[in-house]
């Protein structure tokens, strides 16, 4: 796409709207899991590994589609120009493409479980897209009581990176399970960020995301906590003799780190200068992950 092309304010709008770069939340974790199972097993099965790659994309698009319809319901998204439901003003046929979209992903997990004759991996896939149904969801809709944040942990952490790990090697592995922690602790932090600057649209909705019930100041600094913590818990893990040494290639991550800390302190307050923090936040976890799977493929 040439320059022009990408300053044009409706390709900006589209862009935003389809948000690229967040679907590394979803490769992050089968990446995760298969490095883990590589590390021990030496064997890499291609075929599993794309086609799970693709399926957990897929079951992400969905999410992110069906949240734009759900939160047209609530009225939330009023002022969000970049809702694919604003965007196009159909809201049913945004509805049956994340529906489409959820559909063809399972039904990529469901071949893994039909080749390998054996559900897990398909029955863990439903529990995560349940997981994230009763974030946005009617009646559930948990998201707006400020639990997305534990539930995007369990889905992308200990959900996703197992499901991916037993996708390979039909067995259970702690150290995927300690790995899982450290992909779910920045994918959280991700969904933490998109809240500071939509503080006045949440509450006028009725939504108590974390940032609603802190506010931005003692938000700004719980994140520094949140994003301090993949650090030394991955040390950690190394000195436990769970990890190899090589994950700590994870800690190169860290001038992200520190530039998402600093701009979220001195910008919390401020709306319009905070709202890019999440894509901050996006490469702190996809540097982090991919240097931390780097570590298990060494
Ligand atoms: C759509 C998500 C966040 C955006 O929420 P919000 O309403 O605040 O956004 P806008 O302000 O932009 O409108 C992502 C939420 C993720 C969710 C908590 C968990 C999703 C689980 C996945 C579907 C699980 C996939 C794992 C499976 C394949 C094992
Ligand atoms: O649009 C967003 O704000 C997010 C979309 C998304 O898919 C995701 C996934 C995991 C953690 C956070 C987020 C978002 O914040």
């Amino acid at each position: 796409m040439t320059q022009a092309q990408i300053s044009d304010p409706k390709i900006k709008l589209w862009m935003a709207a389809i948000k690229p770069p967040m679907y590394s939340v979803a490769i992050m974790p089968v990446w995760i899991g298969t490095a883990v199972a590589f590390a021990q097993t030496k064997v890499l099965n291609v075929a599993v590994f794309s086609t799970f790659l693709v399926a957990a994309i897929l079951i992400l698009a969905w999410e992110n589609i069906s949240n734009d319809v759900f939160d047209a319901e609530t009225g939330i998204d009023k002022n969000k120009h970049h809702s694919l439901v604003n965007l196009t003003g159909n809201k049913p046929l945004i509805f049956w493409l994340g529906n489409f979209c959820l559909i063809a992903g399972l039904l990529g997990i469901l071949a893994i479980a039909i080749w390998q004759k054996d559900p897990t991996v398909f029955g863990i896939s439903l529990l995560g897209c349940g997981l994230g149904y009763i974030y946005q969801g009617p009646p559930f809709r948990l998201g707006y009581q400020g639990l997305g944040e534990i539930i995007c942990f369990f889905a992308f952490g200990p959900l996703l990176v197992t499901a991916a790990y037993y996708s390979q090697t039909q067995t259970w592995s702690m150290t995927s399970l300690a790995a899982s922690v450290i992909v779910g602790i920045p994918t959280s932090l991700i969904l933490f960020c998109s809240h500071f600057h939509q503080v006045k649209d949440d509450i006028a909705a009725g939504k108590r995301s974390p940032i609603v019930r802190l506010g931005t100041a003692k938000g700004a600094q719980l994140l520094k906590w949140i994003t301090g913590s993949i650090y030394p818990l991955t040390l950690l893990f190394v000195l436990w003799g769970t990890f190899p040494v090589w994950t700590l290639l994870s800690w190169l991550s860290l001038p992200y780190a520190f530039k998402l800390c600093h701009h979220v302190e001195q910008n919390h307050h401020l709306p319009d200068k905070v709202s890019n923090c999440k894509f901050i936040a996006v490469k702190v976890h996809f540097w982090s992950c991919l240097f931390f799977g780097v570590g298990f493929m060494l």
